[in-house]
């Protein structure tokens, strides 16, 4: 028997991709602006993830729930737009404190941010039908079903959702667990699964990615 490492082992292939990607230092600052506040972030792998789509879509029009402070909206506004513009909502004023230190210290134009601070059941219903090129989901697991229910309503035919925590470590597919979380998380995915306009894909990103693309 080999000593080698078995480097085709899902485990390796995703320290990998954790490692091959190298964070800038606005993006360092932002994480420990998080680390401060107990505030999560995406992994590095899961952010360049947020950038590639972004750039792929030429967004121009972003929607985050859950801004934490700005970690993945660092990522996304990396691969947007120069003109695109970020909506980031969260309900904890501290963590919009963090985030504006972070888009500040990034340089980034304040025109491209608008920060709303809120809870997200009553700030999502007031933005617009079929407007954003991207909608990522990055609140707390238990919301994904409502979440992801308004974030396919506010996507563009040919926009992408992006649910961030989808898999529950993986137990979504397991019939056996009836916990909370695992039971939104399956109800998101569901949602995502039956509706006919989207084509999604589960990424083994960070806690689990689950991206979908709307119909154009
Ligand atoms: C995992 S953090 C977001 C991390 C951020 N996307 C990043 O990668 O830098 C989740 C955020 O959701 C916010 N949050 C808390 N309750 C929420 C709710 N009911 N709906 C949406 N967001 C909520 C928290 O304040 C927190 O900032």
């Amino acid at each position: 028997m080999s000593d080698s490492p078995d480097r085709s082992s899902p485990a390796s292939l995703i320290d990998y991709a954790e490692s091959a990607i190298v964070e800038d230092d606005a993006v360092l600052e932002a994480r420990a602006r998080a680390e401060e506040l107990g505030a999560g972030t995406v992994s590095p792998a899961v952010g360049a993830l947020l950038a590639l789509l972004a750039r792929a879509c030429d967004a121009r029009a972003v929607v985050e729930i859950g801004t934490g402070a700005g970690v993945s909206g660092l990522w996304l506004l990396n691969g947007m737009a120069a003109d695109g513009v970020l909506t980031t909502i969260d309900p904890e004023p501290e963590h919009h404190r963090a985030a504006r230190a972070s888009f500040a210290a990034a340089d980034i134009a304040a025109g491209r941010t608008r920060l709303i601070n809120g809870a997200p059941r009553e700030v999502l219903p007031r933005l617009a039908d079929d407007a954003y090129d991207i909608v990522f989901v990055d609140g707390p697991v238990i919301d994904h079903p409502r979440h992801v229910t308004e974030a396919v309503r506010l996507l563009r035919a040919g926009g992408v959702l992006i649910v961030h925590n989808a898999t529950a470590d993986g137990a979504v597919g397991d019939p056996s667990r009836t916990d909370t979380l695992t039971t939104a998380a399956r109800e998101a995915a569901i949602t995502i699964a039956d509706d006919d306009r989207l084509l999604p894909v589960v990424i083994p990103l960070g806690p689990g990615v689950l991206a979908a693309a709307k119909a154009r």
